[in-house]
């Protein structure tokens, strides 16, 4: 195999001093160039830190990682400043003149199915919309590693259905890697080739998905690898505490 974009070695994060328990512990992780990796856990589990470290927003203080130079984050709110209307927003911080850093603006809008907003204001935008604007303005980055932090988790159930399989053609299209932290079993399996889990700062778990694309829900073998990531979480079906309910 190539030589993976992510490489973490024995990477631990601890925020109360050197005697405080990891929030990660020794993590060891390796993504491949173009690779979909979906990470789930609880709350609290320590995802938000783990891609935060991949983003290079917080510090590598115990272990290694290798990161690519080239990262883009979608957080869970979009983040736009409401002065500069959406292209301008797009544009922020790219290198070049106005006249091709507005092209450039405008062709990730396209892609997101937005360009007819391009002179909007953000305060103006759907949630959807403000969404889709914080995804134009990472791919305009040409990502090689995509940092999803829960890019759908405010959005009404249809745009957060809508957003899923855009965000799965954009991939298909693009190919950067991926890791997209979520808390939606389903919505791990409808994107990523692989699916890990993080309880107290550890992988527990770790599964390819081999289904096809387009997936379906109905797909063979999706519901299986649906439960066996529930059982990983430790909930049932309804989301009960599995532990809870054997007791
Ligand atoms: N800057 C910080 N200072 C102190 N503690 C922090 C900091 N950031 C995170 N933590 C702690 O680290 C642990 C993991 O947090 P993290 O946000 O990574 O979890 P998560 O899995 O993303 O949770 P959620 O699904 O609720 O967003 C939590 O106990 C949290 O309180």
């Amino acid at each position: 195999m190539s030589q993976p974009i992510v490489s973490l070695r024995a990477l631990s994060r601890r925020f109360h001093g050197p005697d405080s328990p990891p929030v990660l512990d020794r993590i060891n992780l390796d993504i491949q160039a173009g690779e979909f990796v979906a990470l789930l856990g609880r709350s609290g589990s320590g995802k938000t830190t783990l891609l935060r470290t991949l983003a290079g927003l917080d510090p590598v203080t115990e272990g290694e990682a290798a990161l690519p130079q080239r990262r883009a984050v979608v957080f869970q709110e979009p983040r736009l400043l409401p002065w500069k209307p959406v292209w301008q927003n797009v544009a922020l911080g790219l290198a070049g003149n106005a006249t091709t850093t507005r092209q450039r603006a405008l062709n990730a809008l396209r892609e997101v199915e937005l360009a007819h907003r391009a002179e909007a204001w953000p305060l103006t935008l759907s949630g959807g919309e403000a969404q889709r604007t914080g995804l134009a303005r990472a791919l305009v980055r040409e990502p090689e590693l995509l940092l999803l932090d829960e890019p759908f988790a405010s959005l009404d159930a249809l745009t957060r259905l809508r957003m899923q399989s855009l965000v799965g053609e954009l991939w298909e299209a693009h190919r950067p890697a991926v890791l997209l932290v979520t808390h939606d079993v389903e919505e791990a399996l409808l994107l990523a080739s692989r699916v890990l889990v993080l309880a107290n700062g550890r992988f527990i778990d770790d599964v390819a998905v081999p289904v096809p694309r387009p997936r379906r829900r109905s797909a063979p073998g999706f519901d299986a690898l649906r439960l066996r990531l529930l059982a990983a979480l430790g909930v049932d079906e309804d989301g009960h505490d599995a532990a809870a309910k054997a007791a």
